[in-house]
């Protein structure tokens, strides 16, 4: 999968995920009154204009990206039909043939971690026939339960051909508070860091590993050290615009080959409509502003990394 992703990047010169963290504040009127209409103002009425608001930006971003990142939490909100809404996501952009990131942020005791590796990655037996859970491409995983935590998903990656990105900085203001403590002299991140390149090393891809990271944009001194750590892991980057990350700041998270790290942006794409640059396409187009949003990502991302290399 990790090598899909990559070839899927360079095809489309875009190093850019697509985070779908539906918010019920962000769906416009016409498409949760058509919902409610139809199946009720409940869960389900809920958990139907998701879908739909997900289903149109997928439909006019598809061609341009080659990565999706679901946030299962703002599914999981909603209870069971709210998981609903995760799984007909997930389905439809592997239909649409995009590379789908399951951002869980799973991990626990082994056994625990062995039926979120299946339930998300894999499959279970049933009788004779295996049948499939979430199915995404890549999950995140927390490591911070330690490697008995991260083996059983080392084990379903390998085995399905999936990947998954590792939280070594995560994005947020205060991730510092045990993410930056000193271990022996260095911060916990880096210690972190190298177990992902030692896992990564045992389970390469053609040219990179498809055990990755997750470094926030939020921190650019930390992504350049850590790029030199895992020199073979995919890095995954949250905290590029809602958060304010810059793509001036984010060079050092890609390799000369210009690859090795892809950028995340949620809310700037989905709620793109809601920005003032984007006000002109207005609640109704607000699919078209999540394309420009990502078509101005993309060359924002262009200008600040590539240009000059
Ligand atoms: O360190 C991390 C790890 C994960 N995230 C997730 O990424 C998106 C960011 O959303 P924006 O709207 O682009 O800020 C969200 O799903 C987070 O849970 C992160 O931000 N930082």
């Amino acid at each position: 999968m990790i090598n899909k992703l990559i070839n899927k990047i360079e095809q489309l010169k875009a190093p850019i995920v697509v985070g779908l963290d539906p918010m019920l504040s962000y769906i416009p009127d016409h498409i949760t009154k058509k919902a409610y209409a139809e199946f009720g103002e409940n869960l389900k009425g809920v958990a139907e204009a998701i879908w739909q608001y997900n289903k149109d930006i997928i439909d006019a971003t598809y061609d341009l990206i080659p990565a999706v990142k679901p946030q299962i939490a703002m599914y999981e909100q909603f209870g069971i039909e709210g998981m609903i809404a995760f799984q007909k996501t997930v389905d439809y952009c592997k239909e649409k043939d995009l590379v789908v990131i399951g951002d869980i942020k799973r991990g626990d005791i082994g056994s625990t971690s062995t039926a979120y590796a299946v339930g998300h990655l894999g499959g279970v037996k049933i009788g004779d026939k295996t049948f499939a859970g979430f199915n995404e491409d890549f999950v995140t995983v927390n490591p911070y339960l330690g490697s008995d935590g991260i083996h059983p998903f080392l084990d379903v990656c390998k085995e399905e051909k999936k990947g998954m990105f590792i939280l070594v900085k995560t994005s947020n203001p205060s991730s510092g508070e045990f993410q930056d403590q000193l271990v022996d002299g260095r911060p916990l991140y880096e210690l972190v860091g190298r177990k992902v390149a030692e896992w990564g090393e045992a389970h390469m891809g053609d040219s990179y590993s498809y055990i990755g990271a997750v470094v926030g944009a939020t921190y650019p001194e930390m992504g350049k050290v850590l790029r030199r750590i895992m020199p073979k892991s995919y890095i995954l980057v949250p905290g590029y615009g809602a958060q304010g990350g810059k793509a001036s700041d984010l060079a050092p998270y890609f390799n000369k080959d210009g690859l090795g790290a892809i950028i995340n942006s949620s809310r700037g794409i989905i709620a793109a409509y809601k920005q003032p640059q984007y006000q002109q396409f207005g609640e109704t187009n607000f699919a078209d502003a999540s394309r420009q949003a990502v078509i101005d990502m993309k060359e924002d991302l262009y200008q600040s990394i590539f240009a000059n290399k």
